[in-house]
């Protein structure tokens, strides 16, 4: 309700600000929200995807170009260029969007600089694009009984779209599509792993930047009527950045108080341009430095610190008993296999780090990998579930071969799984991390969001419902909102199980899920492994807690350097002379072990 009133607020000021300017203010004014569209579209793709974008401002200008050629030199009315001139831009997103799906970080950054220089060197050169003097006599808009040439008129016209765009940016953001992004933004590999088609979420990132360009772009030119290379610059791609570093890259809000106060700073600035370069560079520096979420950050910084004052901080959450699943009654005929392993090698330049293995995983089994440090347990894990291509070998996983396919591909056909050094979202919270495991709508679908968006809400209320259920199962509730950081390392260990079991696998692979935990811990986590398998799933786990290995497989794979040397019941394969071989010296005592009773070992 109070943030209603804001907005209506907010809404009612920007409604009747012309009425307060004079002709230069409110040119100012419209050239501020053509800027706090394209920081939006800037935000979308950098901060919430994580993808570095320095073509923004290439998208504005072929928005901008695009718009003016098509008016004056094909003579089209405004609208229709306006609306061809965003899909060149889009057509430029995909094209810009490419290498991000080989290079990332830094290298992006440069690929994509390098490509908006040459957008700006094809402008500055081009008979098309009229060189270095540019276009001029740009069609106006026109709307019938609407007087568009006026800027207090366009004003309004610029008011409505930027509405429009920041409500559908925030809507991204705040549904499944923007988790996604985010939680790639985070953990590329772990988003992956929970079946987030990685590739197809950069370049949807790229495609909504460049639709904000465009519309920035298009609104430019109906503004100015005229466009030249230089405002399209890379110093004004810089100026754009600092807006959205300035404002806060991870909040759309954020990037558009970016925009409005640095535009501000610019006008004020404008008679100083080496002063106003360097201010910009010293501000961004500050910001990155001492408040690397922005200005949009700022009140969630200091809500933190008085809370870290006050000692209240996550004092009060309980994690509650996992509450078992319905067993399902599973065929556990071995004909059934779900994987098959064959001989799979994985060589790392001289190192063999598979040589050689394979092994078949039935249907409703809780099978165990164990071995020495080294031997080679995560490399497998890295190859059954895609991380890893192997150099020989193959994987077959519900009859069909898998072997080198994406991540994304194996967690879609029904694989999840944990990681030895835990991977959480850290910047989403518990019940997010959940979310995003849940959400199995193909990035494909993304077009809903521009023609179904109610669709798009009520399965976001559904997915929150199902959420709520695995953090009730879990035990979990009291952390929905809390970040997976703040909560102890068993909590976290928890939460990653809950987040791989939500991703509906037939297959869940856990690596090393007892590591940190303490003894009342680990009984807990043999109760929630066997009621996910008794659930329907099938596990394999690896795990150097031997007591919990014996007592809750019924079939264990031992490896060491890489290849099988065991495999069997745990009675069996504790009894092996190669296995006591490998594990002599090793913290393993075989003597010790508590070889269950068949009954048991099968439960
Ligand atoms: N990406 C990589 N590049 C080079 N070598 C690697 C890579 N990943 C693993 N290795 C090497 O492969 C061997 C097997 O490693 P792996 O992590 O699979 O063993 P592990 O059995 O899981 O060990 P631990 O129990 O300590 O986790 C090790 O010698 C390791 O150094």
């Amino acid at each position: 309700m109070k943030r209603l009133l804001v907005v209506a607020a907010l809404g009612v000021a920007a409604w009747f600000l012309p009425y307060g300017l004079d002709s230069y203010a409110i040119h100012v004014v419209n050239v501020i929200l053509i800027f706090a569209i394209l920081a939006i579209g800037l935000g979308l793709v950098m901060g919430i995807a994580g993808q570095v974008n320095l073509s923004q401002v290439a998208f504005f200008g072929v928005g901008a170009y695009a718009t003016a050629i098509l008016t004056t030199h094909s003579g089209m009315g405004f609208w229709v260029a306006g609306v061809l001139a965003i899909l060149a831009t889009v057509l430029m997103g995909l094209v810009i969007g490419t290498p991000a799906l080989r290079v990332q970080s830094h290298y992006l950054g440069i690929v994509t600089l390098g490509l908006a220089l040459a957008f700006t060197n094809w402008v500055t050169n081009a008979s098309l694009s009229g060189g270095a003097e540019g276009i001029s006599g740009i069609t106006a808009p026109t709307l019938p009984g609407v007087d568009l040439s006026s800027e207090y008129i366009y004003y309004y016209l610029e008011l409505i779209v930027f509405a429009v765009v920041l409500g559908f940016g925030l809507f991204v953001v705040r549904t499944a599509l923007g988790r996604r992004m985010r939680a790639m933004r985070d953990d590329a590999l772990a988003a992956g792993a929970l079946g987030a088609e990685v590739p197809m979420l950069r370049m949807t990132a790229f495609m909504l930047a460049s639709v904000y360009g465009g519309v920035a772009g298009v609104l430019y030119a109906g503004l100015i009527r005229y466009v030249a290379p230089e405002s399209f610059n890379i110093a004004n791609m810089f100026l754009l950045l600092a807006m959205v570093i300035i404002g806060g890259r991870q909040s759309l809000i954020g990037c558009v108080v970016g925009a409005v106060s640095l535009a501000l700073v610019r006008e004020l600035l404008v008679d100083h341009p080496t002063i106003a370069q360097l201010a910009y560079g010293s501000v961004v520096v500050l910001v990155v430095v001492f408040a690397p979420t922005g200005l949009a950050g700022l009140p969630r910084r200091f809500r933190a610190y008085l809370d870290h004052r006050r000692g209240t901080r996550g004092t009060a959450a309980q994690l509650r008993p996992f509450q078992p699943y319905e067993p399902e009654a599973v065929s556990r005929s071995t004909q059934d296999q779900l994987l098959r392993v064959e001989g799979v090698t994985k060589q790392f330049r001289g190192l063999k780090a598979l040589d050689d293995v394979s092994l078949t995983v039935s249907t409703g089994e809780i099978r165990g990998i164990v071995g020495p440090n080294g031997s080679g347990k995560t490399t497998l894990f890295n190859v059954i579930s895609g991380l890893y291509k192997p150099t020989s070998g193959r994987v077959i996983f519900r009859g069909a071969d898998m072997t080198g396919r994406a991540p994304y591909r194996l967690a879609r056909a029904g694989m999840a799984r944990t990681f030895q050094n835990l991977r959480l979202f850290g910047d989403l919270t518990v019940e997010e991390n959940l979310l995003v495991a849940l959400d199995r709508w193909s990035t494909l679908s993304a077009w809903r969001y521009a023609l179904r968006p109610l669709s798009v809400l009520r399965r976001d209320r559904a997915l929150r419902r199902s959420a709520a259920e695995v953090l009730e199962r879990y035990g979990l509730t009291e952390f929905a909102s809390l970040a997976p950081k703040s909560l102890p390392y068993g909590i976290q260990r928890r939460v990653e199980i809950a987040r791989a079991v939500a991703a509906d696998p037939a297959l869940l692979l856990l690596d090393e899920p007892a590591a940190g935990l303490n003894g009342e811990e680990v009984r807990q986590l043999a109760e929630i492994v066997r009621s996910i398998r008794d659930s329907g799933r099938t596990v394999i786990i690896i795990e150097h807690n031997m007591g919990l290995v014996m007592s809750l497989c019924e079939q264990i794979t031992v490896l060491a350097g890489g290849r099988v040397i065991a495999s069997g019941t745990p009675a069996e394969v504790a009894v092996e002379p190669a296995v006591i071989e490998a594990y002599l010296g090793d913290s393993m005592n075989t003597d010790d072990l508590p070889v269950p009773s068949a009954g048991e070992a099968t439960r």
